[in-house]
């Protein structure tokens, strides 16, 4: 999709892991006929320690991510000055979420330090799909999927992900970490929504998106 008269959009999905965002994020990319941006996993050579060993490995598995999707954030910026509409499975402020919840004190407020420094100019994502679902169907779909990194998941640790992502979403916070250009934010509970087998499904959330870009049109 292209946007000629202005700049192009930037929609991003989050969530907590395993809640969808992969899934709807490719959906909307053949909808919307955008380009797709996709975290990187695998390529994050501390992500397997991580898991065996969280104090230990955070700091480089954090870091590791953080620069990677600096990388991509800047290229994203070329792309939607020349109008197009991105789409992608994370939003830059899932580094703090996890950081916040896997690095110590000291740590974390050198890490967020360097957040500001590097993110701040970067482009924002215009709107933000906001995914949820309860943490019993988030470890039954973390299986399902079957990473093998992600075999011992700790249902602590989904369990508070799940509550940073709410405090991290909520209106107050949202003022403090995004400033005047907080995006759209649209909160959908997945649980029993089916976006790969459900076209009625699709087309709730397509609309809903449509609406959201509306809005921004008349803002
Ligand atoms: N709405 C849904 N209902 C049931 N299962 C789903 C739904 N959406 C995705 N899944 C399944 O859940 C698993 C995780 O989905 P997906 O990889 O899209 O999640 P994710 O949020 O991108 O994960 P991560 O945080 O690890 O990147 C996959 O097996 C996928 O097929
Ligand atoms: N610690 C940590 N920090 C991040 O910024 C981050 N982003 C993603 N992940 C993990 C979650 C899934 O296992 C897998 C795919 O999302 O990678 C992260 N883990």
């Amino acid at each position: 999709m292209k946007n000629t008269n202005k700049k192009g959009l930037f929609i991003s999905i989050e969530g907590p892991i395993g809640v969808g965002k992969t899934t709807l994020a490719t959906i909307l990319n053949s909808h919307f006929n955008s380009f797709l941006l996709r975290e990187i996993v695998e390529e994050n050579p501390f992500l397997s320690q991580f898991y065996t060993n969280i104090k230990e490995y955070a700091l480089q598995t954090e870091t590791f991510f953080f620069f990677n999707r600096i990388k991509q954030l800047e290229d994203v910026e070329k792309t939607i000055k020349k109008g197009n509409m991105i789409i992608s499975d994370y939003n830059i402020i899932k580094n703090l979420i996890f950081a916040g919840l896997t690095l110590n004190k000291k740590q974390f407020h050198k890490y967020k330090q360097v957040y500001d420094i590097f993110v701040n100019g970067l482009p924002q994502s215009d709107i933000i799909i906001l995914l949820n679902s309860n943490t019993d169907n988030l470890m039954k779909r973390i299986a399902l999927r079957d990473r093998s990194f992600e075999r011992q998941m700790d249902r602590n640790y989904i369990d508070t992900l799940r509550e940073e992502y709410e405090y991290y979403f909520d209106e107050r916070s949202l003022k403090h970490y995004f400033g005047e250009k907080t995006p759209i934010i649209i909160k959908v509970d997945n649980t029993d929504l089916d976006f790969l087998n459900s076209e009625k499904d699709r087309k709730w959330i397509i609309k809903k998106i449509e609406n959201a870009i509306k809005d921004l049109g008349g803002k």
